[in-house]
């Protein structure tokens, strides 16, 4: 596969957190490239590095060394203003906890990203998104008042607000019974295979690993 197929480029990625005695090496020279369409899995024991491995893709953290290329742009390299810009234009998050703003409506919370962006979402986007995951008809209640399978679609939704070149989920259906998180990785595969969707997805579930690529 040639080098424009990769969609997110990890090379060499280290991150450590303290210094001398205490030191941790969560990820030490990480490489891997992740094509685009791909719905990826990451698994791994508890403390192996996974969620560091994540924020690091993702912007979230800077690692110590190595560099992260998203669509070709070197993440480590860019200035703070730069990357805030770059997470919430070209890049999806979904939480175990889901962080939803629990003042605002489910509307609201997909419409954030792109409102703190400078841009005035419409409203057919917000509605297309919606019926995605199926809450159209919830689109005016808050976190509050849904289940969580209904507000880890949400998160889903305001991920997909964006169209960002690549979603990352942190346990996504961590904190879901099995039926709902069955629902939202159906719904993950399904952007994956009907919008080419690139997803990393980290997991401790054999059952969701099994819906990825
Ligand atoms: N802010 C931090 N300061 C110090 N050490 C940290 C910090 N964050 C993570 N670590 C350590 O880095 C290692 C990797 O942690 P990380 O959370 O990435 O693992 P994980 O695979 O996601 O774990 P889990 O599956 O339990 O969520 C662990 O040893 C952890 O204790």
């Amino acid at each position: 596969m040639c080098m424009a197929d990769q969609i997110l480029r990890v090379v060499s990625l280290s991150r450590s957190y303290g210094e001398r005695e205490t030191i941790v090496h969560a990820l030490r020279e990480v490489s891997f490239d992740i094509p685009q369409g791909a719905f990826i899995a990451v698994m791994g024991s508890s403390g192996s590095g996974k969620s560091t491995l994540l924020q690091c893709a993702s912007g979230l953290d800077r690692p110590t060394s190595g560099s992260v290329l998203l669509a070709g742009a070197d993440l480590t390299t860019l200035s703070e203003l730069e990357l805030t810009e770059l997470r919430r234009m070209r890049i999806g998050f979904m939480f175990q906890d889901y962080n939803l703003l629990p003042a605002l409506t489910v509307e609201q919370n997909v419409a954030l990203p792109q409102r703190l962006a400078g841009y005035k979402p419409r409203g057919n986007d917000i509605s297309r998104v919606l019926s995605w995951v199926g809450l159209e008809s919830l689109r005016r209640r808050r976190p509050s008042e849904i289940s969580g399978g209904q507000r880890q679609r949400v998160a889903l939704a305001r991920a997909l607000a964006s169209a960002p070149d690549v979603l990352f989920a942190d346990e996504p259906t961590g904190a879901l019974d099995s039926k709902s998180g069955r629902e939202v990785l159906e719904l993950l595969r399904w952007m994956v295979d009907q919008h080419g969707r690139t997803t990393v997805m980290v997991t401790h579930d054999p059952v969701a690993a099994a819906v990825s690529d």
